[in-house]
């Protein structure tokens, strides 16, 4: 008997955060000026993914992580969690910030998709999740995106001489098979890999091009900021800045 509640309510909770993601999806489609059914019909066709992750209590939280850092792979993705533990990175500092447990609350994070869909208008949420040594935490997480080979691109309308071009075009299917290639938990981002002229980009948050590498710095954490290894670049530009400085 417990079991089929579960199933039932399990049910119409994915039913009810799928309709919530679409109407989600057609307010970032009308922000962007695309209008509200942009991506309607292909959302509606597409995929919806839910994972339900428990985090064991940990004796000693600090040696390790619930879920090691990580964008999702989604459009949106829908997250209902019992307690605190996921934490999104904070760019403009480089530091981790801990979203706190508002009860009932439903948290939406950004995914891959809808950065390449708005040319990096809106960022995909660096995120991972902490252990405690005090309770068993547990989430469900409801990624939305579009069919297993539909590929998601910006489109013209996004794109100008001031606003190039910034990411090529890919699928579900693309994603899996870069996941089948490389290590996510080794810090590889798919992200990254989609970045039209990453190497230049790259150059130029080093700041070795630009005596205004502070005002960089800045354009890092607000901009561009991810990268396959984010954190250890993070580090080597500040490493890089000194150096630059001392020198
Ligand atoms: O447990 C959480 O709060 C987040 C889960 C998550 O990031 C994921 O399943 O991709
Ligand atoms: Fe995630």
């Amino acid at each position: 008997m417990l079991m089929l509640g579960c199933r039932e309510k399990t049910g119409d909770y994915a039913i009810k955060a799928r309709l919530l993601a679409l109407k989600i999806m057609g307010a970032i489609t009308e922000s962007l000026g695309m209008g509200s059914k942009y991506l309607e019909s292909k959302m509606e066709d597409g995929m919806q993914v839910i994972a339900v992750n428990c985090y064991p209590q940990c004796p000693e939280p600090n040696l390790t992580l619930g879920l090691p850092p990580h964008s999702d792979y989604s459009c949106i993705t829908i997250v209902l969690h019992s307690s605190c533990g996921l934490e999104i990175m904070d760019f403009t500092d480089g530091t981790w910030r801990l979203v706190p447990n508002l009860h009932g609350a439903l948290q939406v994070h950004v995914g891959d998709h809808v950065e390449v869909l708005s040319n990096g208008l809106y960022k995909s949420m660096v995120h991972r999740v902490t252990l405690n040594n005090e309770k068993t935490r547990v989430s469900i997480a409801s990624l939305h995106s579009m069919g297993i080979d539909e590929k998601m691109a910006t489109p013209e309308e996004l794109i100008s001489n001031e606003h190039p071009k910034k990411y090529k075009e890919s699928s579900f299917r693309d994603f899996l098979n870069f996941l089948s290639n490389n290590d996510i938990t080794d810090g590889k981002s798919f992200i990254e890999f989609l970045k039209i002229n990453y190497e230049s980009w790259q150059c130029d948050q080093t700041g070795l091009s630009n005596e205004n590498a502070p005002v960089c710095m800045n354009k890092m954490g607000e901009d561009n900021s991810r990268d396959g290894d984010y954190l250890m670049k993070f580090k080597n530009v500040k490493k890089k800045r000194k150096t630059i400085e001392n020198g």
